[in-house]
């Protein structure tokens, strides 16, 4: 089904406007767009909370984080801030909501609309969700115009109450009407992929078992859960962000070439290829928890006052993985993800078999690298002549760095400006869909009850601000994964060293 796009007249109303995510991502997002033009000037924006704020605390609240704004486009702050306005109300009574909907039948009214277009964002704990959606569907729905819903995850914490909420707000809202956010989805790099994959014939033809060695997704965090520990202890690093970012990242990845750019097609890709991925095999993980660091500066997750002292949450994991069809029988993947690392990094390594043996002695793998963030960057190493007298090949790489290649004033969208943005575009190619949900879910509960059961692994603790776990490069180097020795490969100047390489 395709879906038009909003128009001039629209009214975004943000539930749970005095919070975190309101404060940090969505207004900033809402400004970015206005900012670059993306958002009409005759929208309206309604901030809705149970915060007593007046209208002068709830605007300086959201514009706390507004980016990118300079001397040039300042007056822009305040064009968008005179389109935004606050409701205070209750949650679960109809008082707020009906005011609400006198505020946008109002605007409506003034600007002339037929069919109203209202985009609800619930910025909000999962323990209201369905409370505020079933208020917003009697109070604050159109039966005329149109209405679409953002959510935000946690979509539940297992596969059984994904179902039950999922039981919930499908009486309330069809899928055509939900935009679960899942923000990796917003990425750059991750929109990127599916460009990368099916516009390039080389890559094209090389994306399967007959090529390909292995896969890797890796996500590392330098800072631990300071300040949050209550909050992850329940949730942990395979919750946290490999059933959704990470599995989001490795559909795009392995899925099949969609039918079209059609945001249902490329779905139905994802699904399919969830569908055969083989269960995640409980003696296939390695699980982390950070400690202290190494000189003491940095506190382990135990230290943590509002965690439990004998925690097991897991704080670092890699999982191997597999997929059970004809392009990817037998590749092995490993996903891992960790907190309190030595960097922070997101990034895809794809390395590639071998060249047939005669020829040259110990010639690397050609790995292709997806960098997520920071700073968006693909490449390719290759082995390459070394310049010069030399008559032996190198590692050097094809490039693409983004920061090198785009214009610094050149405007990429953060993530949740671009979902917002696709949202406003009835565009849900970079949304969850509720089947691919529901496999996700079927794919990580087993070895979430296996991890958090009584007797469950004991993670192997590793020091705040290192690689992680100790056993992490054989548990790598048993999937597939080759390390090459430092200096074997230089980025991005590089003085070959060729003596003794004639
Ligand atoms: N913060 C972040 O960076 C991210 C958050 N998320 C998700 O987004 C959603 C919102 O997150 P965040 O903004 O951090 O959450 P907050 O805890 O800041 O809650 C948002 C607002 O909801 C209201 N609220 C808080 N607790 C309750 C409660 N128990 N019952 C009813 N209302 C409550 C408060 O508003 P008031 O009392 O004024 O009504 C609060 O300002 C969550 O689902 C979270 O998992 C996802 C990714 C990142
Ligand atoms: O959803 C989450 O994601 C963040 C990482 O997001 P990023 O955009 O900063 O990479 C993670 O820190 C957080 O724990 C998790 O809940």
């Amino acid at each position: 089904m395709s879906v038009e796009p909003f128009g001039k007249h629209v009214t975004i109303v943000v539930f749970g406007a005095s919070g975190d995510l309101a404060k940090k991502k969505t207004f900033p997002a809402l400004f970015g767009l206005f900012r670059e033009g993306e958002l009409p000037s005759t929208i309206k924006v309604i901030g809705y909370a149970r915060s007593k704020l007046s209208d002068a605390e709830f605007k300086e609240r959201i514009s706390a984080n507004f980016k990118n704004v300079k001397d040039s486009n300042k007056h822009k702050v305040d064009e968008f801030l005179n389109l935004c306005s606050y409701i205070q109300g209750p949650y679960d009574t109809e008082e707020g909501y009906k005011k609400l909907n006198e505020e946008m039948e109002k605007y409506e009214k003034e600007s002339g609309v037929e069919k109203p277009e209202r985009l609800f964002y619930l910025a909000l704990p999962p323990s209201v969700f369905v409370t505020v959606a079933s208020h917003i569907k009697e109070h604050a729905y159109t039966k005329t115009g149109e209405v679409r819903l953002i959510v935000e995850k946690p979509f539940g914490n297992d596969l059984e109450s994904s179902r039950k909420l999922q039981e919930s707000l499908a009486p309330l809202f069809t899928e055509e009407e939900l935009y679960r956010i899942d923000h990796y989805l917003g990425k750059e790099m991750v929109k990127n992929l599916v460009f990368l994959r099916f516009s390039n014939e080389f890559l094209s033809a090389s994306w399967n078992k007959n090529h390909i060695r292995s896969i890797q997704i890796s996500f590392k965090e330098a800072f631990g859960t300071e300040g949050r520990g209550g909050y992850f202890d329940d949730i942990g690093i395979v919750r946290d962000v490999m059933q959704n970012h990470l599995l989001q990242v490795l559909t795009l990845l392995t899925m099949e070439r969609p039918v079209s750019i059609d945001p249902e097609a490329i779905r139905d890709e994802k699904v399919k290829v969830l569908k055969a991925f083989g269960e995640l095999k409980t003696d296939d993980i390695l699980l982390g928890q950070y400690t202290k660091s190494e000189d003491g500066s940095k506190p382990g997750y135990l230290d943590d006052d509002t965690v439990k002292n004998d925690s097991k949450c897991v704080t670092y994991a890699a999982l191997g993985m597999q997929i059970h069809n004809e392009r990817w029988e037998g590749v092995p993947i490993v996903m891992r993800a960790g907190k309190a690392l030595k960097e922070s990094k997101v990034e895809i390594r794809i390395q590639f078999k071998e060249v047939a043996k005669g020829m040259f002695n110990d010639i690397q793998r050609n790995e292709l690298v997806m960098r997520i963030q920071p700073s968006e960057a693909v490449y390719m190493k290759i082995n390459s002549k070394i310049p010069g007298i030399s008559a032996v090949p190198s590692v050097t790489d094809l490039d693409l760095t983004y920061s090198s290649r785009y214009s610094k004033d050149f405007w990429i969208p953060e993530a949740y400006e671009s979902l917002i943005r696709d949202c406003y575009l009835g565009n849900h190619a970079n949304f969850v869909r509720d089947d691919e949900l529901d496999l996700s879910w079927k794919l990580f509960t087993p070895l979430l009850k296996h991890i958090e059961s009584k007797d469950g692994p004991t993670p192997e603790p590793y020091a705040y601000g290192s690689n992680g776990p100790k056993n992490l490069r054989p548990f790598l180097s048993a999937h597939g994964y080759n390390f090459y020795d430092e200096g074997t490969y230089e980025w991005p100047l590089t003085t070959p060293n060729v003596k003794g390489k004639m």
